[in-house]
């Protein structure tokens, strides 16, 4: 059929045949839109329980948490990168009970790393990272996390702390549900090294990884590194 054909007939895409498509044939990761419902409501319950467990432990319980899985990162970062040095490293300000890096992101940067926050610009596009200091101003981002002012400069991480409401063995994340850390770890080329940041509580037998899932390079929580890197 011919381009005008199609425009007198006033057809916008072709007619969807997934209904004659055989049940099985969608496995799992695939495109079945019920499947993609089913887990999208799964995931949103999950990060509940998990939240709400996170939430109930005491802050000292949680400052114990950090210190021990701030030990283990410090650990696998000079394993995997040697001198930080000059490197670009993006961590996060803490919310909603996330292990505080903060302390061991102002050591990083006192051994000369360049340390950046990831920063939502606009809803439902990839993250942009500014450098971050010790005692930096920061202002209200999306969502109310604090954030490096627009004055700060824009950086590229060669590696990336990536919180974790919860994870799996085969290193697969669940965020908060913006779906931010993908849309990010598409674009980027180079990809970073990507560390996921949990607790141990947090494991999951699978999040059902989809299609726009990507997977941590490595996982580490107050038990050491849960996924190891490919050397
Ligand atoms: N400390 C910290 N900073 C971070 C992240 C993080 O996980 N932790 N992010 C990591 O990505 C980014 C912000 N992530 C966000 C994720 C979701 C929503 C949000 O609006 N959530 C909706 C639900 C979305 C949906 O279900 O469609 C909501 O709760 O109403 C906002 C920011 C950047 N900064
Ligand atoms: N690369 C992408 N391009 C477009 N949309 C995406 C991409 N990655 C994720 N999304 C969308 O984001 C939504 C939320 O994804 P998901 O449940 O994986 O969030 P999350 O990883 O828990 O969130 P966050 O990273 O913000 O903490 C998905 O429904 C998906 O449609």
């Amino acid at each position: 059929m011919s381009h005008n054909e199609t425009s007198k007939r006033g057809y916008a895409s072709p007619p969807c045949l997934a209904a004659e498509v055989t049940p099985g044939y969608f496995g799992p990761g695939g495109s079945d839109p019920q499947q993609a419902v089913d887990v999208a409501r799964w995931r949103k319950a999950e990060r509940k329980r998990l939240l709400d467990h996170r939430n109930a432990q005491s802050v000292a319980g949680r400052g114990r948490v950090a210190e021990v899985l701030v030990a283990h990162l410090d650990q696998l970062l000079s394993d995997r990168c040697g001198d930080v040095s000059g490197r670009v490293i993006s961590g996060y300000w803490p919310i909603k009970a996330e292990p505080d890096l903060r302390p061991w992101l102002g050591a990083l940067h006192a051994r000369g790393a360049r340390i950046a926050l990831p920063v939502v610009e606009r809803r439902a596009t990839p993250l942009v990272f500014r450098a971050w200091a010790p005692g930096e101003t920061m202002i209200r981002g999306h969502w109310n996390i604090p954030v490096p002012a627009p004055e700060a400069k824009a950086l590229v991480p060669e590696i990336v702390l990536a919180p974790l409401v919860g994870w799996d063995d085969s290193g697969y994340r669940l965020g908060y549900g913006g779906g931010y850390f993908d849309r990010t770890l598409a674009v980027l080329d180079p990809r970073p090294l990507v560390i996921g940041v949990g607790v141990q509580a947090a494991r999951l037998a699978t999040i059902y990884p989809q299609p726009h899932d990507i997977p941590m390079a490595a996982i580490v929580t107050e038990a050491g590194v849960q996924v190891e890197p490919a050397a």
